[in-house]
């Protein structure tokens, strides 16, 4: 048994586990709102706000993210239970309630001294890793004295429990598909976009930039080899911003029309950059994407993402282990892996560094 807190004399000195997430709204009257605390300052043109209000108003005004999160956290309480670890998990949002802010105000009023905090993204980059050390250096700045320490946990996008869950996702579409399309079936996979210049920011620079999408490439190479592809191609999906900025490409509609130019009937999509079925994925794949595949005569089945599947619940803990015990990072790629910081401060020295939006205000402060 790994003792996490500090009252059974381990010296160990973490007290909870706060899980941070993005946040997404739960009625109506919420999305305007939520939408402009996501953008605030960050160049979205209006008409792609409109675009992405009715996306979800589409779905009654309700992403589906809080309860997935919630789901997860359930999951993680009964996992670090059979652990035997008596860690309380706290749940908060960067863009709408529970916002982190009043979380970790909580956390401080219930004496938490030290909590361990993981992110909902397994990514490096600005969006997927540093936006949160933002997250827990302004949550703690705002509950002031009583603060906890936080201690974010490290990115894990090729963690063998992560990759497994994808894997098997992919082998179970794929199996959804009519036998006779299946042998010719194309794999693809996709993630969040992000400005190429967030990209080429992205991770330390004497790694070299482009940690983001070097990540989510070695997560889909991963992922095929697990499932038994040898083949794949890697897009890009919900891209944002002024369109005279350029965003990483193809997108995976404008991808669909050129395997459809190259005679290929049939898709398997795993989205390889999100951990539950939120907003993008429900809406961006399955409603958008799904549509075009099928006006291109195109067969569409979409793998599973793995908020939901037992290992990922399993990952969370086995995260907080590896951190508790310092044994070395449990993972099947090598690419750089960062992530980790206390109180907000950044994974190395200009690590995911502020870019310049055409607005003029610097994208990367609040
Ligand atoms: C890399 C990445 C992840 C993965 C890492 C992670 O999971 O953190 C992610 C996740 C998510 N993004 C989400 C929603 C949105 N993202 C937006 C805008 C943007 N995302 C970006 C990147 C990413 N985003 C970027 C570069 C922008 C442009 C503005 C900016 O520079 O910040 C906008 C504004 C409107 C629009 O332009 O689409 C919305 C509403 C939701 C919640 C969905 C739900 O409600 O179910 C989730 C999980
Ligand atoms: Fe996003």
């Amino acid at each position: 048994m790994i003792a996490a807190n500090s009252t059974d004399g381990s010296g160990s000195q973490f007290d909870a586990l706060l899980v941070l997430s993005f946040g997404g709204p739960e009625q109506p009257a919420d999305v305007r709102p939520f939408l402009e605390n996501v953008t605030r300052g960050r160049g979205v043109p209006p008409e792609r706000l409109d675009a992405v209000a009715e996306h979800y108003l589409h779905f009654g005004g309700v992403s589906p993210i809080n309860a997935l999160n919630r789901d997860i956290i359930s999951r993680v309480e009964s996992e670090l239970e059979s652990a035997g670890m008596d860690l309380p998990v706290y749940f908060g949002n960067r863009n709408w309630h529970p916002m982190v802010e009043d979380t970790v105000a909580r956390m401080g009023a219930d004496g938490v001294r030290s909590a361990l905090v993981f992110p909902t993204s397994a990514w490096g980059g600005y969006s997927g890793c540093r936006q949160y050390h933002e997250d827990v250096a302004r949550a703690r700045a705002a509950a002031g004295d009583g603060a906890p320490h936080l201690l974010k946990l490290r990115q894990y996008y090729d963690h063998p429990l992560l990759i497994g869950a994808f894997a098997d996702a992919v082998r179970e579409a794929a199996a959804q598909l009519p036998a006779e399309r299946r042998a010719d079936a194309r794999l693809v996979f996709t993630a969040h976009s992000v400005p190429v210049s967030a990209d080429v920011n992205a991770g330390p620079p004497a790694e070299g930039g482009r940690l983001y999408s070097r990540q989510v490439a070695e997560a889909a190479r991963l992922t095929a080899r697990a499932a038994g592809f040898d083949d794949f191609d890697l897009v890009w999906q919900s891209r944002s911003g002024p369109p005279q900025v350029p965003w990483l490409e193809p997108d995976i509609c404008d991808h669909l029309d050129v395997l459809a130019g190259r005679g290929v009937g049939a898709v398997i999509v795993c989205p390889v950059g999100f951990v539950s079925d939120h907003l993008e994925v429900v809406w961006d794949l399955d409603t958008e994407a799904r549509d075009k595949a099928a006006e291109l005569g195109i067969d569409f089945v979409r793998a599973a993402t793995p908020g939901t599947d037992r290992r990922f619940a399993e990952l969370v803990v086995a995260l907080v282990t590896e951190q508790l015990a310092g044994t070395p990072a449990d993972r099947l790629g090598s690419e750089p892996l960062l992530g980790s910081a206390l109180d907000g401060q950044s994974c190395a020295i200009d690590c995911c560094k502020a870019v310049v939006r055409p607005s003029g205000r610097p994208a990367h402060t609040h």
